[in-house]
């Protein structure tokens, strides 16, 4: 974890710790994960939020320094720490729902996931982050276990009952069967024993001349 945290130290993409049981608390002295979790206090506190003018502009004007000071920081895809943080809810990337996922084999994967009025559509998840969810947890599954770096190619979610915020869902991804370059998976999600999704999604694996990172210039 530390290489993740050392100042210019390339960041493994991949840990080999991430399979490890999620340990929810945040580590004291764990500055970045302190980080994350105070921008997603401020998109949350922001959402619920009605500002008058005044308070509205003295805001923004803070949060345009907060803006900049990050902007003096700023390092390339490889090197920044959201999104490569594995032991992190959603990887420590501000965007993605705070999914945990607690454990993966080489088929199966679970996890857990709490969403707020950030990420409602109208008293309920949005319509456009339960695929956000599935997405993580169905890709972490369908490049786990050594298997070569594979795309999301389609990702088919059927809605099944309206996810409720501020409550824990059981989220799941299956690993059902494997031909050729093409992974087949399933994900779930649940509110206790109601069904709220589910998905279906295509990963293909990269061919050699296809590079994770596109503005290398690889065969895409
Ligand atoms: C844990 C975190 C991991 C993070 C990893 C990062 C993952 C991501 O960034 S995912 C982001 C969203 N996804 C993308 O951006 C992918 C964009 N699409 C692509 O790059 C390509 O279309 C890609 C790689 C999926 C497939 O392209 P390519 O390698 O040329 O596939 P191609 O050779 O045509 O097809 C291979 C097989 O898959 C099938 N296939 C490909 N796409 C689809 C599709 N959308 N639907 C159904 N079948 C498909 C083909 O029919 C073919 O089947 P068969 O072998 O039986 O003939």
């Amino acid at each position: 974890m530390d290489v993740s945290l050392r100042p210019n130290a390339p960041i493994d993409i991949w840990n080999p710790d991430w399979n490890d049981p999620f340990d929810p608390t945040v580590e004291a002295g764990d500055e970045f994960a302190e980080l994350v979790a105070a921008v997603r206090a401020v998109q949350e506190a922001f959402t619920r939020s009605r500002p008058d003018p005044a308070a509205a502009a003295g805001i923004a004007g803070t949060l345009r320094s907060v803006a900049q000071r990050l902007e003096e920081l700023e390092v390339g895809e490889d090197d920044q720490i959201a999104g490569h943080r594995w032991d992190l809810a959603g990887r420590g990337q501000a965007l993605a729902p705070p999914l945990h996922i607690d454990a993966v084999t080489e088929t199966t994967a679970r996890g857990r996931v709490t969403v707020g009025r950030f990420h409602a559509g109208r008293y309920a998840m949005n319509g456009g982050v339960t695929p956000l969810i599935f997405d993580e947890i169905m890709a972490r599954l369908a490049n786990d276990s050594g298997r070569p770096w594979a795309r999301t190619a389609y990702l088919n979610v059927n809605f099944r009952a309206p996810a409720p915020l501020d409550v824990e869902l059981r989220v799941e991804a299956e690993y059902l069967r494997q031909d050729g370059r093409k992974r087949f998976m399933r994900g779930t999600m649940y509110h206790g024993d109601v069904l709220v999704a589910d998905a279906d999604g295509l990963w293909v694996e990269l061919k050699p001349e296809q590079t994770l990172n596109i503005s290398e210039g690889g065969d895409v």
